[in-house]
């Protein structure tokens, strides 16, 4: 590793750091210090013996990523953003639509899938949570990807003939006739909402604006607690996240 890479430095399940390496810094845990000129010039996958410990350099996957980044908003779970990225047919070099930005998980999330020819375009009405989503984005160097944008998205979306719109706002109804406009056919339009009132009425909207193939889904995930003869669920976790509602726009045929 060198500097300014970026390195999961795992210790056991509660002390678990993304670390992006500068010389003459120092990562401080009650289980002990490391110094980042330590870890340059390691390898992923070695350890290092700490005060109280061992501290074990990994690669940063993006669920690692999540764990490590500020997030003033409420944000994506992976789960949820593995299904919308899955069900939404977008792959490397797509263009995809995004509001709001947030704490930007599902805007790293999506410029990591749509490559160095991809392109993600993000509306949010507040500069705070672009500026944070901004600087989240730099960490990982996926900046070049994405442009931000400050605005309401339910005045429109200026971009066309685009892949995907993902949409994780309060009022995501209000928005469904511009996703349609802005999508090529056949595009994918992805909601997240918290509340079933908020899917129903997205749902309806969505049918009745010329998408088709519309489906809402819940994605449960169960964390596991394991231990020799006492393996089972975790008594405590995330037990509710959101909705999923996603549709195809369609156009008129013959
Ligand atoms: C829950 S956060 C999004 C979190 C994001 N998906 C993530 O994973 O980090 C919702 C965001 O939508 C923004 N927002 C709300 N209404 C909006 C609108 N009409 N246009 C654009 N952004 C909006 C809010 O400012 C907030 O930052």
């Amino acid at each position: 590793m060198a500097e300014g890479d970026l390195v999961v430095v795992w210790i056991d399940p509660r002390r678990v750091y993304l670390v992006k390496l500068e010389r003459g810094k120092r990562l401080d845990t009650d289980k002990g210090s490391l110094l980042h000129e330590d870890i340059i010039g390691k390898e992923y996958g070695e350890s290092l013996a700490i005060q109280r410990g061992k501290a074990h350099l990994l690669y940063p996957t993006l669920d690692y990523i999540y764990e490590g980044l500020h997030r003033p908003s409420q944000v994506l779970y992976p789960k949820d953003i593995g299904y919308m990225i899955y069900v939404s047919g977008i792959k490397p070099g797509s263009t995809v639509v995004e509001a709001g930005t947030g704490s930007g998980f599902l805007t790293i999330s999506l410029a990591n899938f749509v490559g160095n020819e991809g392109r993600v375009v993000t509306y949010d009405v507040r500069e705070d949570m672009q500026n944070r989503a901004r600087k989240n984005a730099r960490l990982l160097g996926l900046e070049d990807r994405v442009t931000f944008k400050l605005g309401d998205v339910r005045q429109g979306i200026e971009e066309k003939d685009v892949d995907a719109v993902f949409l994780d706002m309060p009022d995501p109804w209000l928005v469904v006739q511009h996703a349609w406009s802005s999508l090529r056919p056949s595009g994918t339009l992805e909601v997240f909402i918290p509340t079933t009132n908020q899917l129903e009425r997205v749902f309806l909207t969505m049918i009745q604006n010329n998408f088709v193939d519309v489906k809402a889904v819940e994605i449960i995930m169960r964390e596991f607690q394991v231990k020799e003869n006492a393996t089972r669920p975790r008594t405590i976790g995330v037990t509710h996240t959101g909705y999923i509602v996603s549709g195809r726009k369609s156009i008129k045929g013959s």
